[in-house]
């Protein structure tokens, strides 16, 4: 049996850090960080997640400010308030949550936002800085697993690393974090070869492919740290209601992992710390405190 890493609780332990610092910074710089959060359209899950975001800053006494537009809002509607959030000097943090309805091109909301105040990590300049070691800000699942293997594991300095998923917002920014720890990286993805020997070579192995119950119990070699980024929603025939289910299959993994984060309570809850962190240190560099 494999120790359950609690994202959970590291995510708790963070946020009161974060909580602490907010008090002072209110106090003796008279800094009060804020965050815009823009949500476009309907989506359930979308609300949800803004929901559990807006819950996180009040907890931390960050200022949040909802824009819930219209699923009909057009491009040009978006980056006019971007614009206008980009000007605003009481907003240090803008995330726009994804997905966008269709009619909006995802690319330029993202490429509109203030690098300063991209908070998700995605902007272009904040993706080059992250990949020649200039970091900026990090995507915030990827940091929050780094945070999590470095707690697990210490140095992570040699290992094998295997990132399952090439995506933008985990994939590629977690390979690029394991490769500045000094990490032997392997990204693989649908079109990998021999996918499951490729896992059995991972040291550490985080799965980001949003498939439920992806990767096999025989395909973690025995003692592996496992990170487990997928968040499906599945019916479960047996509860009869629907369940939230990681990328990994947890029954057979948690026989053979050495440490393994559970979904839900695992990197889920430090991707909203990790916001946090971002929106406090967006606000610090923008009032030019190091
Ligand atoms: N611009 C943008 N930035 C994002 O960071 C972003 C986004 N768009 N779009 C959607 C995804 C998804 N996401 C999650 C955050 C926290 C949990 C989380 O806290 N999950 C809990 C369970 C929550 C539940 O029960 O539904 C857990 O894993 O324990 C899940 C998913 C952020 N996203």
């Amino acid at each position: 049996m494999s120790k359950l890493i609690d994202g959970k609780a590291f995510a708790d332990r963070l946020c009161d850090k974060l909580a602490d610092e907010v008090a002072s910074l209110k106090q003796d710089k008279q800094l009060s960080p804020c965050i815009a959060v823009v949500l476009v359209g309907e989506d359930p899950a979308s609300a949800t997640y803004v929901g559990a975001k807006v819950r996180r800053c009040a907890q931390l006494g960050i200022d949040s400010r909802s824009h819930h537009l219209d699923d009909t809002t057009s491009e040009a509607e978006l980056l006019s308030l971007i614009d206008d959030l980009n000007n605003d000097p009481e907003v240090h943090g803008i995330l726009v949550q994804l997905p966008v309805p269709k009619q909006i091109n995802s690319d330029a909301v993202i490429n509109a936002i203030s690098p300063d105040k991209d908070v998700d990590g995605f902007h272009i300049s904040n993706v080059g800085a992250l990949s020649v070691g200039q970091n900026n800000m990090v995507p915030c699942t990827p940091l929050g697993s780094l945070m999590l293997l470095q707690d697990e594991l210490g140095d992570l300095s040699g290992k094998n690393a295997v990132v399952v998923g090439r995506s933008n917002i985990v994939g590629k920014p977690m390979a690029a974090l394991l490769l500045q720890q000094s990490c032997t990286v392997t990204i693989a993805h649908s079109r990998t070869q021999d996918l499951p020997e490729v896992c059995r070579g991972a040291d550490i192995l985080v799965a980001a492919v949003g498939i439920p119950h992806f990767i096999q119990g025989d395909w973690i070699k025995p003692g592996a740290t496992v990170i487990d980024v997928g968040i499906n929603r599945i019916y479960d025939e047996a509860l009869e209601k629907n369940r939230l289910v990681g990328d990994v299959d947890f029954d057979a993994a948690k026989e053979v992992a050495g440490a393994i984060t559970p979904v839900p309570g695992g990197v889920g809850p430090m991707t909203i710390a990790c916001l946090m962190y971002n929106t406090v240190r967006a606000a610090k560099n923008q009032a030019g405190i190091a």
